[in-house]
């Protein structure tokens, strides 16, 4: 479990993070949202001990993570600027982690080089940029991890890569409960894994949000009724958005599906087809009703 308490950071007088809460439970994955310089890797510094906080706790399966060795040793991390030692192999590498981490799974690196066909014999820093992420993911995965904290993990990986890597993630999380952390810039990737997102913007979580209660509770909804029924609708219904394409009305709706659909079939509609809505959509409408301008936020 990841625990973030009213953090906040400043470098001289510029304060990067501002009352920052979040909390990751075991088994889920938690995705980090926000355009560039929000402070997502500054946040992803202090969660894995890197940066220590000027206010507020960042405690790691009930510890202080600063400068706690035992804490680290169980909290596999891939930054957004991997480094390696440039002469190493990613068996020497291996070998390095083997005596870092208690819970090294040598089996594991194992079937995991061949996974992604690495031979353990090339040099790393002779790898492509995707290659190197590919030795990154099998390192942290071999430590067998409680704790996964991943920036931009999948920049510079193929297609099929990311696919790769987002199955071993997410078998992880369900066979042996860690809890995983990502942060990235494409809300698209993230919406098919991620049980909970976040999204930064200046320093604070600006929104968070289970996803599935997220998804149970808006809904696209397009609409044609003999006579214009929208008026008295609006006052029974929350209506974030609406367009008109000839006589069929495209609705975002918010509140419980049942109800919704229960105070549509009063109106005897000519035809209703509920859509589903992309994670994208969702923070538009939601965000859009508090004012806020998200494509500037997210992408
Ligand atoms: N060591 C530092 N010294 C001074 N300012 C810093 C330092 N690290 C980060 N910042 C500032 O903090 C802000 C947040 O940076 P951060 O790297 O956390 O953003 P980010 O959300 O990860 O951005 P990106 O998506 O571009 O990677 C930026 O304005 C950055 O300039």
């Amino acid at each position: 479990m990841i625990e973030v308490k009213n953090l906040s950071k400043s470098f001289e007088a510029f304060k990067a993070l501002k009352d920052v809460n979040l909390k990751v439970k075991k088994g889920s994955i938690y995705g980090l949202i926000g355009a560039n310089g929000s402070g997502k890797t500054t946040l992803i510094k202090h969660l894995v001990g890197v940066y220590k906080q000027d206010e507020g706790e960042v405690i790691i399966n009930g510890k202080d993570i600063y400068e706690n060795n035992e804490v680290k040793s169980t909290l596999g991390y891939i930054a957004d600027d991997l480094y390696h030692f440039p002469m190493y192999s990613i068996k020497d590498m291996a070998h390095f982690y083997k005596k870092l981490y208690p819970n090294w799974n040598e089996d594991r690196y194992k079937s995991l080089l061949e996974i992604f066909e690495l031979d353990a014999k090339r040099r790393i820093s002779r790898l492509s940029k995707g290659m190197q992420k590919q030795v990154a993911f099998i390192l942290t995965l071999s430590i067998m991890p409680d704790i996964m904290i991943l920036d931009e993990p999948i920049d510079g990986l193929d297609p099929l890569m990311r696919k790769r890597v987002w199955k071993l993630i997410v078998e992880d999380v369900a066979e042996r409960e860690i809890s995983v952390l990502i942060s990235s810039h494409n809300l698209k990737e993230l919406e098919d894994i991620c049980d909970h997102v976040g999204i930064m913007n200046k320093g604070t979580i600006l929104l968070e949000r289970d996803l599935d209660e997220m998804k149970s509770d808006i809904h696209k909804i397009q609409v044609s009724f003999k006579t214009d029924n929208l008026k008295d609708l609006r006052e029974q219904v929350e209506i974030l958005h609406e367009e008109k394409r000839g006589s069929v009305s495209l609705l975002i709706v918010k509140g419980e599906k049942e109800e919704v659909i229960k105070i549509f079939n009063k109106y005897n509609p000519i035809i209703m087809d509920i859509l589903p809505l992309t994670l994208e959509e969702i923070f538009i409408y939601e965000l859009g009703g508090a004012g806020y301008e998200i494509q500037n936020l997210i992408f």
